[in-house]
């Protein structure tokens, strides 16, 4: 496909607004704001976050970017509450602790994670209760362009449409606040571009809060309003993106956001591996 016809298809895509959305009303239809205090979280003896204060507007797109090992998705996994953090409080923005908005609060992996013996549409009904729970289903299936595919395997779908179907069975919940840890990175490179612009049509039409880990730095300017870097420990940079939708890969502006990030980024030099420890295993001298 080519890359001009992207914006149309991810237009395309879009279907009329999810009743299950229209149904919430409109306190749980807004964004979730974010009030993170102090934050603490180790593994052992590793400390990966230390004293994390951050503030996340209701409905703000924020990517989350670093070196590998870095932190970025231990701090997902503590907004998701599939960890606890060792210090500090995670709240709401009416301050509220998150943990009273778990049902607000949905999570993207890398890989999809459906079940392969469920259809697609069953999967995204997965949880969902109701006598019109399929019907919500088909709603959220048709927002992301894969109403076809309802009663197909997951298995026969490429990668790109199973994160569609991941997506949408995070949107049949309308989420207040949805998590991506690297949802594209296995993708390639079109399939990205086209998920870019999908993301932001849905998040612009919902009004959800979205916090996206990710590698690419290219990616985190497409589609966020704010790039936060993780580096020793804490949020190292955090750059507003102020360029309008959707975004030109490549264009100017975009690229001296994408340089100052990376160039941030680079600065510092990986950080050494540790070198194994010396041993002697045996030593023979000729006489
Ligand atoms: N369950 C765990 N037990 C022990 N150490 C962990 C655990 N989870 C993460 N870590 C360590 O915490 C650090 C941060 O991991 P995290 O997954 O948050 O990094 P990341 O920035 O998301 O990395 P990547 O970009 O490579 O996915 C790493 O050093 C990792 O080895």
């Amino acid at each position: 496909m080519h890359p001009l016809s992207l914006e149309f298809e991810a237009g395309a895509w879009l279907a009329p607004p999810a009743r299950d959305c229209a149904q919430r009303g409109p306190r749980q239809q807004a964004g979730l704001g974010l009030r993170l205090q102090g934050i603490a979280k180790s593994y052992g003896a590793r400390q990966v976050l230390q004293g994390v204060d951050l503030e996340i507007a209701p409905g703000e797109f924020v990517a989350v970017v670093g070196r590998s090992g870095c932190g970025k998705s231990t701090l997902l996994r503590l907004l998701a509450q599939l960890e606890s953090a060792d210090g500090g409080a995670l709240a709401s923005d009416d301050g509220q602790p998150l943990a009273r908005h778990r049902e607000d609060i949905r999570i993207m992996f890398q890989e999809a994670r459906l079940l392969p013996w469920k259809t697609v549409l069953d999967n995204i009904a997965l949880g969902l209760a109701g006598p019109d729970a399929r019907e919500r289903a088909r709603e959220a299936l048709a927002q992301v362009g894969l109403a076809e595919r309802a009663q197909d395997w997951p298995a026969r779908l490429s990668g790109g449409q199973r994160q569609r179907v991941a997506l949408a069975r995070a949107l049949v919940h309308a989420p207040r606040l949805l998590l991506l840890d690297e949802p594209l990175g296995a993708l390639d490179a079109l399939t990205r571009i086209e998920m870019h612009r999908l993301l932001e049509s849905l998040w612009q039409r919902h009004g959800f809060t979205a916090l996206l880990v990710t590698h690419d730095v290219a990616e985190a300017v497409a589609v966020a309003g704010r790039v936060l870097l993780i580096e020793d420990r804490g949020v190292a940079l955090d750059r507003r993106i102020e360029l309008p939708r959707p975004r030109q890969h490549g264009a100017p502006a975009f690229a001296r956001h994408e340089a100052a990030i990376l160039g941030r980024v680079l600065q510092r030099p990986a950080e050494a591996a540790e070198p194994p420890p010396l041993r002697l295993v045996s030593a023979r001298f000729a006489t």
